[in-house]
């Protein structure tokens, strides 16, 4: 059995947890960490959109501390974070050059997530650094998260990052080849499984806590991160990051740790999702032709069929569309600015090319970013 199809996928969110980063909780794994750069700038060769969710900064910090024993102090964490942090991304920083990368370092909180501006903030520069070709490297901001208010382990930031960017993938690498039926620290007997339904209440009875000295979740926060992650239609791996070649290997196809399939099909979840967690920043009045082919063909809503435009919004936000009488059908993510609406409103697709030119996308929205409403 294969999964040919991840070769067909765009954009991955790679999550490597503390377990795997670190030599059982003395310093880095220099020799680990150069092979996975290696495998994700050779993906990132390939045309994949990449974002690293790494852990390690306590481990480092531990390290540069010539520390032995984890702190307890909450403050005292902290501060081995905030100087581990710079210690690892300086060691991804010097192997991402050999393979002509750049990386980025973004730190966040779940403030970051929760409030609106903060969020959308954060959407954009992760998305401005896709485009740009960087590779994202996040981990919690441990320096100013507060104890309630933390991710904590980095398997629940990681979902909600690819939440945050509708990764097609989560791969979650750890020390363990996937999920077990129980865990194979108590239990050397169990089965590893292979392929399971995110969400499956059963799997979260089959998942312990964490088993070695360093990790924060265990394989209970991963089957929970990838149900999270499952509902903006985004599939989750869990496999070891000690195989070799993992990433690139998964990427061609090889059956290796366990893979989550989200139960709706993806378009039809990451609609759900961004009609969810996205608010409304403007609003396009139709046409009744252009009203009639979205409700019944799920039509691309092109600009002919748009009389008036509403708000100020920017290319990549949620709008909400009227029909002539002021009933909202449908909300989409919009390829254009509100100024570059109003300048192609009603226009044809050849009144709009001799206006401005062949254009990369003629449609306001495109079908796969426009949800029905019922
Ligand atoms: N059913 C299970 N299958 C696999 N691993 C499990 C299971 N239940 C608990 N575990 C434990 O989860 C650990 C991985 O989680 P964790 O230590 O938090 O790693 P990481 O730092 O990679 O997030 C494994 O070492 C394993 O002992
Ligand atoms: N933010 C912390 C990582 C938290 C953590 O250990 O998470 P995990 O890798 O999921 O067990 C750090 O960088 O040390």
């Amino acid at each position: 059995m294969s999964r040919s199809e991840l070769a067909e996928t765009r954009r991955w969110v790679v999550k490597i947890g503390s377990s795997l980063l670190t030599n059982d909780g003395k310093g880095l794994n220099h020799p680990a960490i150069a092979a996975w750069v290696a495998q994700l700038s050779e993906l990132h060769c390939q045309g994949l959109e990449l974002i690293l969710v790494s852990s390690g900064a306590v481990a480092a910090g531990m390290e540069r501390l010539g520390w032995q024993t984890r702190p307890r102090a909450l403050a005292e964490l902290q501060a081995a974070a905030s100087i581990g942090q710079a210690a690892l991304v300086q060691v991804y920083q010097g192997y991402l050059q050999t393979g002509g990368m750049i990386g980025a370092q973004v730190l966040l909180t779940h403030e970051d997530l929760r409030d609106r501006q903060r969020y959308l903030s954060a959407r954009a520069t992760l998305r401005t650094l896709l485009e740009m070709g960087t590779l994202p490297i996040i981990n919690e901001n441990d320096a100013v998260a507060s104890a309630e208010l933390r991710f904590g382990d980095n398997d629940t930031l990681a979902a909600m990052v690819s939440n945050l960017l509708e990764a097609d993938l989560l791969i979650i690498l750890t020390d363990q080849a996937g999920l077990y039926e129980a865990d194979p620290r108590q239990h050397p007997e169990a089965r590893l499984l292979h392929e399971v339904r995110a969400g499956d209440p059963q799997l979260l009875a089959m998942a312990g806590g964490a088993g070695s000295k360093v990790g924060t979740g265990g394989m209970r926060s991963k089957v929970m991160a990838a149900s999270r992650a499952a509902r903006s239609g985004t599939a989750t791996i869990v496999a070891s990051g000690h195989e070799a070649d993992v990433l690139l290997r998964l990427y061609r196809g090889a059956l290796l740790g366990t893979r989550f399939q989200p139960q709706i099909p993806r378009l039809a979840a990451r609609k759900r999702w961004f009609v969810g967690q996205l608010r409304p920043m403007g609003t396009l009045r139709l046409d009744a032709g252009a009203a009639r082919v979205l409700r019944e063909k799920g039509s691309s809503l092109l600009p002919v069929g748009v009389t008036a435009v509403e708000g100020e919004f920017q290319c990549g936000d949620l709008v909400s569309c009227l029909d002539p009488e002021g009933q909202e059908i449908a909300r989409g993510l919009i390829n254009f600015a509100s100024a570059e609406v109003a300048a192609r409103l009603g226009k044809n697709s050849a009144e709009i090319t001799e206006l401005f030119g062949e254009q990369e996308a003629v449609e306001l929205i495109h079908r796969d970013n426009l949800a029905l409403l019922p």
